[in-house]
């Protein structure tokens, strides 16, 4: 596909064939019907474990969405996870557990099946994009690098990595600021999570009702350095070249350019709520004076990220809904927001009298968290010609 392609074009075309590993899932069944009614992609493949693989997908699925389950997927037949099985796929999602993720992921790009993953295994990868898509898709320029590297070279496989659930939602007002205030310098930030991020059947209901867990495994250290990754840039390397000569490209971790170190703490709790994460945020920023808590709404509010205006089918209407009620948002009254879960919901955006501005921010941890990252990246793809 040439770079020109506009949503108008794609639309116009025969659907994308689309598959996805980890179909039975919490997050694999948010793929299933989000895909379901997606304008552009048509379901062609879905894989699970030896458990469920040979059973049509209704058999498989334990179905816990509030859609009803219907369309081609369900009477489609669950395979194995191994790119022979996809190979009509011009692109998997992965909603794989993270446990297998690794293996299975890796074998489908070096198929030359273009991979879009939620599991963290290629996360810090140095030539693998980690796209929050209302944040970085400019990302996707380390993909030629990605393929290069790969022995033997491939032509179209790749991995893209959407990001922890908590991240993704912190990170999206985040960037909102940075783009209108330059850089920040520290973020402080509590999580409180919902029980669906930990997956079906999840914390066992008698640690969690009428409880708070205050431990995540390995939560707080990846909300730490994947925020870097996001909001940071892709630069040269100076000790690392192609076979060329070529410095290779490398993520800057928020660094280049003298930027001051963005230092970020992260503190992680498991919540008596079904979907939706909940974040409270104090920040600094580098410029002094920081910016008022109503030019911070105003920010917020007009934050427009360049797949909106690409014209992502899946991208939401408004990225941040920016609440002005004092006791607002609220997971149970708000998590899908405007548009299906796919933008974020701010509050409380307020004076912090230890660093500049507190807000609390909340976001879908199933959809903008997991499955509509991974769609609204392969969109993008698509768009961009990266997918074929
Ligand atoms: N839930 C969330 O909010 C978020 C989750 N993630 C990440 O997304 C991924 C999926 O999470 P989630 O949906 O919650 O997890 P689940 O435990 O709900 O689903 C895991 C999926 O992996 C499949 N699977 C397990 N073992 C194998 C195997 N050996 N071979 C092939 N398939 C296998 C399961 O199939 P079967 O049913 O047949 O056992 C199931 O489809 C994880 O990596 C998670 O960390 C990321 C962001 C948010
Ligand atoms: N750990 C997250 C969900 C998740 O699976 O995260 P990750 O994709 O970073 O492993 C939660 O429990 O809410």
């Amino acid at each position: 596909m040439s770079s020109k392609i506009t949503p108008n074009t794609v639309s116009s075309l025969k659907k994308v064939r689309v598959g996805v590993l980890g179909a039975t899932g919490t997050v694999g069944q948010r793929f299933i019907t989000l895909l379901s009614e997606h304008p552009w992609f048509i379901i062609e493949a879905l894989g699970a474990s030896e458990r469920s693989k040979g059973k049509k997908y209704r058999e498989a699925v334990k179905w816990k969405q509030t859609i009803p389950l219907g369309g081609l997927a369900a009477d489609l037949i669950v395979k194995g996870c191994t790119p022979e099985e996809f190979k009509t796929c011009q692109l998997v999602f992965s909603g794989l557990d993270a446990d297998v993720a690794g293996d299975i992921e890796y074998a489908f790009r070096a198929a030359n099946i273009p991979l879009f993953s939620n599991a963290k295994n290629y996360r810090r990868d140095p030539h693998v994009p980690l796209i929050v898509p209302l944040v970085n898709p400019s990302h996707f320029s380390i993909i030629p690098q990605q393929q290069s590297l790969h022995s033997p070279p491939l032509s179209k496989g790749f991995i893209v990595t959407n990001a922890n659930c908590s991240t993704t939602g912190y990170v999206i007002p985040l960037a909102a600021l940075e783009k209108a205030f330059g850089p920040i310098e520290s973020v402080l930030v509590t999580t409180m999570q919902a029980i669906s991020g930990a997956g079906y059947p999840g914390v066992p209901s008698l640690d969690i009702l009428g409880n708070v867990v205050p431990y995540i495994g390995g939560e707080e250290e990846k909300i730490e350095w994947e925020t870097l990754k996001i909001l940071g840039g892709i630069t040269d390397s100076e000790n690392e070249t192609d076979k060329n000569g070529a410095p290779l490209k490398t993520f800057d971790m928020h660094q280049a350019g003298g930027r001051p170190a963005l230092r970020v703490s992260a503190s992680c709790n498991r919540v008596p709520v079904v979907d939706g994460h909940m974040e409270c945020v104090s920040l600094r920023f580098h410029r002094r004076p920081p910016p008022s808590p109503q030019q911070v709404r105003e920010a917020l509010s007009v934050f427009t990220p360049e797949i909106q205006s690409l014209g992502c089918p899946s991208s939401p209407r408004k990225a941040i809904e920016v609440f002005e009620e004092p006791d607002r948002p609220q997971p149970r009254l708000d998590v899908k927001g405007t548009h299906n879960g796919a933008g974020v919901s701010v509050g409380r955006v307020r004076q912090c009298q230890v660093l500049d501005i507190k807000f609390v921010v909340l976001s879908d941890n199933v959809s903008i968290g997991a499955a509509t990252s991974s769609i609204i990246n392969a969109e993008y793809a698509v768009l961009k010609g990266i997918v074929s």
